[in-house]
């Protein structure tokens, strides 16, 4: 391993494998570190992405795509499900990948353009001198090396610990965090072409049930339920074993994981000098869907180039790298990350006969777009009301 890089990027993850790929694709010299022995795995995610947001950044491919999507459902508390979907799109509407292979083939691309990987290997303090980050502490299989590089990127995930040891704040209220369960199943009765949400205080209290189809008769099928919704007896793992038991007596649970999502506000700032946050560390999970990957990519790419930009002037200091931050909150994914954020803070308090009525307000819908943004206009058309209730907030929809 070389003792000095343009960058070093901490974190494997689709936001540390953007950053390392596009940084090495200008021309810089990367070091990427993951601590776990293979990229993407254990996976950690349900698996969905749109099919435009994942088109931003890669062509799809079948050796990575598990599924494609047709359409959606949402099933309201009482049973009745509203179906959504997208002649405009030509009927494909979103991907199921298979992120164990989909998180290789990103840090495969990264190593392809010039990116040294070094996986087992675990950033495990910065290296800190004359008051500035300069680089890290990496641990591989019992001995220690330090990296220096111009600009660090932590891209580790929502466990991120780099940029509080860095004196950023990333605690997330535990409220704020998606306690998070997920059973691979075999042997089921789905619909293959379509994500079914499920929702409902006695199904998945201020969260939310899925099944995303990975074939005819095989789907991951999770759970995310509020932090402070979680206790004895009324874990994730209860919730979801419950609606197992149902909805799926069959069926065979081949793989098991567990996970946190943070849904809270992304981070105050996402910079330091030499230093930027992307993805889960930043907190920029949509904290509606909890959806995380496309915002992953987009915030490692873009923190890449902005550090490109940077090191050709020879300034990394926060103020240099705020462009990054500025830039990733003035966009369609920043705005929409704080407009979900407010529609998550109204829906988790609403009891389950107004989740109802609002759900039976439509049965069927044929989306322009295939987006959170176009089905809440839809859903406030029907539901004139939510206009008041959401307030100035509606506003900024329409
Ligand atoms: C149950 C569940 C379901 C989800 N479903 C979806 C979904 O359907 N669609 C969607 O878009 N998003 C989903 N998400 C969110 C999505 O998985 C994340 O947003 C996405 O993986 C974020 O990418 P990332 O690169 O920021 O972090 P990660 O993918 O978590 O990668 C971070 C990496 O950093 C490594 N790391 C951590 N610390 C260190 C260290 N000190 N040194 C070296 N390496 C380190 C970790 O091992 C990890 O590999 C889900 C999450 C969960 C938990």
């Amino acid at each position: 391993m070389k003792s000095k890089y343009d960058v070093l990027i901490i974190g494997g993850g689709p936001a540390g494998a953007l950053a390392a790929r596009t940084a090495a694709q200008k021309g810089l010299s990367v070091c990427l570190v993951e601590k776990r022995p293979a990229i993407g795995a254990p996976v950690r995610c349900a698996e969905g992405i749109g099919k435009e947001a994942l088109a931003e950044f890669i062509p799809p491919n079948p050796r990575w795509i598990s599924a494609e999507m047709t359409g959606a459902g949402i099933v309201a508390p009482d049973g009745f499900e509203m179906t959504l979907e997208s002649s405009m799109a030509g009927g494909k509407v979103g991907y199921i990948l298979d992120r164990k292979v989909f998180d290789r083939e990103l840090v495969w691309q990264a190593a392809d353009a010039g990116a040294d990987v070094y996986v087992k290997t675990r950033a495990s303090s910065p290296i800190m001198s004359e008051g500035r980050l300069k680089g890290a502490v990496l641990d591989y299989c019992g001995s220690s090396s330090k990296v220096t590089a111009d600009v660090v990127i932590a891209a580790d995930g929502v466990e991120s610990k780099f940029g509080k040891w860095c004196g950023i704040d990333t605690t997330v209220p535990v409220r704020e965090i998606m306690s998070s369960v997920q059973y691979v199943m075999t042997d089921i009765d789905i619909n293959p072409g379509a994500t079914i949400f499920y929702l409902g205080n006695e199904v998945a209290p201020e969260g939310y049930l899925w099944v995303f189809p990975k074939g005819k008769r095989a789907a991951n099928v999770g759970i995310g339920i509020s932090g402070r919704k979680s206790g004895k007896g009324h874990r994730a793992k209860d919730y979801l074993d419950k609606f197992v038991k149902q909805k799926f007596p069959h069926g065979k649970t081949i793989e098991c994981i567990v996970g946190g999502v943070s849904v809270c506000r992304p981070l105050e700032c996402t910079v330091a000098d030499h230093l930027m946050l992307v993805g889960d560390a930043a907190r920029v999970v949509d904290p509606l869907t909890g959806g995380g990957i496309y915002n992953a990519m987009y915030t490692g790419k873009l923190a890449a180039e902005v550090a490109a930009d940077c090191i050709a002037k020879g300034d990394l200091s926060k103020k240099a790298l705020m462009i990054y931050d500025r830039e990733w909150r003035a966009s369609k994914m920043g705005k929409s990350i704080e407009r979900n954020y407010h529609i998550k803070e109204y829906l988790i308090k609403q009891p389950d006969e107004k989740l109802n009525t609002i759900i039976h307000s439509v049965s069927k819908l044929d989306l322009k777009e295939f987006s959170t943004l176009t089905l809440i206009k839809e859903l406030l058309k029907a539901n004139p009301k939510l206009l008041v209730e959401l307030g100035a907030l509606a506003a900024s929809i329409r």
